[in-house]
């Protein structure tokens, strides 16, 4: 804080003290037990069409960092799936841990990847605007993909070689001609849920869309997320080195896959 006290770092096991939502029936992330999920015929294949003239800026919002995207018209959106109507793509960003074992929010039979990329999508048929879309039990689509260890990826260079100009908490900068469409693996295959935001306000608001196959990253490229500081100028630096939830319960909830 301002006055140089210790950081309170309230993390996940707090939440639930300022959002009772935390402990819900449909909180995210979860530990996808590969057994059983249920195949769905109805389930449609993905259908992203993003422009790269949409993206803006990127972020370091101290609890991630972002590339935000304009949302103001249908430029870049998300069909198909599990969605009925189009949802419109507002930002991306990443989850990752302290080091190489664990970092995704999402698990997989108990196994976790080392970081996790979220594409924020939001129901700009339906609510007509995003903080609306946030409180509406389909107002939000998040597609997840895995980021795995190992050769590094080159389309999230692009992200990786800017981050050192964004190190502290709030910096932004120029960031455009960018289709996130890049960072997905070659199959589109799916597990669906109901779900939640995995951040405060928790919101049950997300319909979650997770990416079978995984996308490769690098340690030399996670490291570089980790050197993210979650600190302002005027504070004592920490570094960003982990920001995910871990899974809650399922509380019945199916999962189904394509
Ligand atoms: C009201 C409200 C809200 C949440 N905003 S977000 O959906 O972009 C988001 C979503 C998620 S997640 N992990 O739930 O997709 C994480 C971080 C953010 C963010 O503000 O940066
Ligand atoms: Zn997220």
């Amino acid at each position: 804080g301002k006055n140089g006290m210790s950081k309170i770092y309230w993390g996940p096991a707090h939440w639930k003290e300022v959002f009772p939502v935390a402990n819900g029936d449909r909180q995210s992330p979860i530990d996808i037990k590969t057994e059983e999920t249920k195949y769905d015929p109805s389930l449609r294949p993905l259908n992203p069409n993003y422009d790269p003239a949409s993206a803006k800026i990127i972020l370091n919002n101290g609890h991630s960092t972002s590339v935000e995207f304009d949302d103001t018209v249908n430029k870049s959106v998300l069909t198909g799936g599990p969605l009925s109507g189009t949802y419109r793509l507002r930002q991306i960003h990443f989850h990752w841990g302290s080091n190489d074992e664990a970092g995704s929010e999402h698990a997989v039979d108990g196994m976790k990847y080392a970081a996790e990329l979220h594409v924020v999508h939001w129901n700009a048929e339906k609510y007509s605007s995003f903080v609306e879309a946030a409180r509406q039990s389909d107002g939000l689509a998040v597609m997840a993909v895995f980021l795995k260890i190992g050769e590094c990826n080159p389309q999230l260079k692009k992200i990786t070689d800017r981050l050192d100009t964004i190190r502290i908490k709030g910096k932004r900068a120029l960031f455009t001609n960018f289709d996130p469409s890049c960072l997905l693996p070659k199959s589109l295959d799916y597990w669906t849920y109901f779900g939640s935001l995995t951040v405060p306000p928790l919101l049950e608001s997300v319909i979650w869309i997770v990416l079978r196959e995984p996308i490769s990253v690098c340690s030399e490229q996670l490291a570089k997320f980790r050197s993210l500081l979650s600190t302002a100028e005027d504070e004592v630096a920490c570094c960003l080195l982990r920001n995910y939830r871990p899974p809650q319960p399922l509380k019945g909830r199916e999962v189904r896959r394509n």
